[in-house]
């Protein structure tokens, strides 16, 4: 067994009203690694997020991250996640700092680096001036913004991330890959899902494509290149 496992998902099965939307899932990912999770629209990739994150029920099966147990230590395996969802999701009576500050306390981010990473990732975002702004008085790329700074500023573990590059500017989805790089290089395990492949092949290590709820193919992010026409998004 690699001694490096993050996370390790073993036999799971998810239904949804009484439909089965996920058939037995195995896969595992080392400490560090950065896999696509592609597939086509419906595949099952948001489900199996929300089923990692605990969110979403599993009918059976084993899902360990960072050696903790889902169904047994949940309280301290859910700090070893954070997940930024494709839709913002913000709180109406929370200003941009304040969101930072929820994510940062609720994360036991210390209190110097949080100063710092604010100020690194407002730069680098290009929310200068909007920190004390409420979610109503911001685009939806800039709720997008807040919504991914919120989740790199801390150091879980895991990091999931659902369809970021739609509706970001150019700089800032080159300065996210950016950040995606270097959070992994200091040890994040990063799972994302996207459908702008050409995009996530420059810069993932391997991928896992599900079909039908289902792992039709999976390896080194090279062999993407190979089975494409097998997949559309
Ligand atoms: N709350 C729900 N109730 C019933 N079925 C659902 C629910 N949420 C998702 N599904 C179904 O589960 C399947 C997988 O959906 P999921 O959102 O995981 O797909 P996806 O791979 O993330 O797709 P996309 O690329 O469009 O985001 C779909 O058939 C969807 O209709």
């Amino acid at each position: 067994m690699e001694s490096n496992r993050l996370l390790e998902v073993e036999n799971v099965e998810v239904s949804l009203n009484n439909k089965k939307i996920i058939r037995p899932l195995h896969f595992t990912l080392a400490q560090g690694e950065i896999c696509a999770f592609v597939g086509h629209n419906g595949a099952g990739k948001t489900v199996v997020m929300k089923t990692i994150m605990g969110i979403q029920e599993k009918d059976q099966g084993e899902i360990k991250l960072n050696s903790l147990n889902i169904d047994t230590d949940y309280l301290h395996y859910k700090s070893q996640y954070s997940y930024i969802p494709e839709e913002p999701l913000l709180f109406t009576e929370l200003t941009v700092l304040q969101h930072f500050q929820l994510y940062g306390t609720s994360y036991n981010v210390p209190e110097h680096a949080f100063k710092e990473r604010v100020d690194y990732y407002v730069n680098g975002f290009e929310l200068n001036g909007k920190l004390h702004e409420f979610p109503e008085g911001l685009s939806k790329g800039m709720r997008q913004k807040v919504n991914i700074i919120s989740n790199l500023l801390t150091d879980a573990p895991l990091l999931m991330v659902d369809e970021p590059f739609i509706g970001l500017d150019d700089n800032s989805a080159c300065f996210l890959e950016k950040e995606i790089k270097r959070k992994s290089q200091q040890g994040t395990t990063i799972l994302i899902t996207s459908h702008v492949i050409e995009r996530v092949k420059k810069f993932c290590d391997s991928y896992i494509m599900l079909k039908n709820g289902e792992i039709a193919s999976q390896g080194r992010i090279e062999n993407l290149r190979q089975i494409e026409r097998r997949f559309s998004t």
